[in-house]
């Protein structure tokens, strides 16, 4: 059985499934479903993220826990394939998250409001 990843191990996991996505630039869409979404474009990447996105919230609507966490997993992993569309890597979003931490939601709006 896959034992639950540490916190360290996170962004390991992350790590390594974006620069699998990145080689994936190289594979054929015959072999590769990454490359496959790579080459039909961003149209199609974007398609599976709203897709994916709203099998999440009937998972959700249905309050099935393991049919959530795989359609959490579907919105992850197409969001990475398209940032690899973007050639950005997932390391700048997970600066981004850490930048945000330990700024309330709330502060932060209010300071947008001031400015
Ligand atoms: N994490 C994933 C992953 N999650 C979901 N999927 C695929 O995403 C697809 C979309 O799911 P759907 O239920 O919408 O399937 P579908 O209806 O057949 O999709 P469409 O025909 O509408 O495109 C499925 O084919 C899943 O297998 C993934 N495919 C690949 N990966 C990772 O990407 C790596 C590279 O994959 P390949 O490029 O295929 O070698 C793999 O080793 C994995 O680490």
């Amino acid at each position: 059985m896959t034992q639950t990843p540490k916190a360290a191990d996170v962004v390991m996991v992350l790590t390594e499934l974006a620069d699998i996505i990145d080689a994936r630039r190289q594979a054929s869409p015959q072999s590769s479903y990454v490359a496959q979404l790579l080459h039909s474009g961003e149209d199609k990447i974007l398609k599976k993220v709203i897709e994916e996105a709203g099998e999440v919230l009937m998972a959700s609507k249905d309050g099935d826990r393991q049919h959530l966490i795989k359609e959490v997993a579907d919105v992850w992993f197409h969001t990475m394939v398209l940032l690899t569309y973007h050639q950005i890597r997932v390391e700048d979003v997970l600066q981004e998250l850490q930048q945000r931490q330990h700024i309330s939601g709330l502060t932060e709006k209010a300071s947008r409001k001031s400015q």
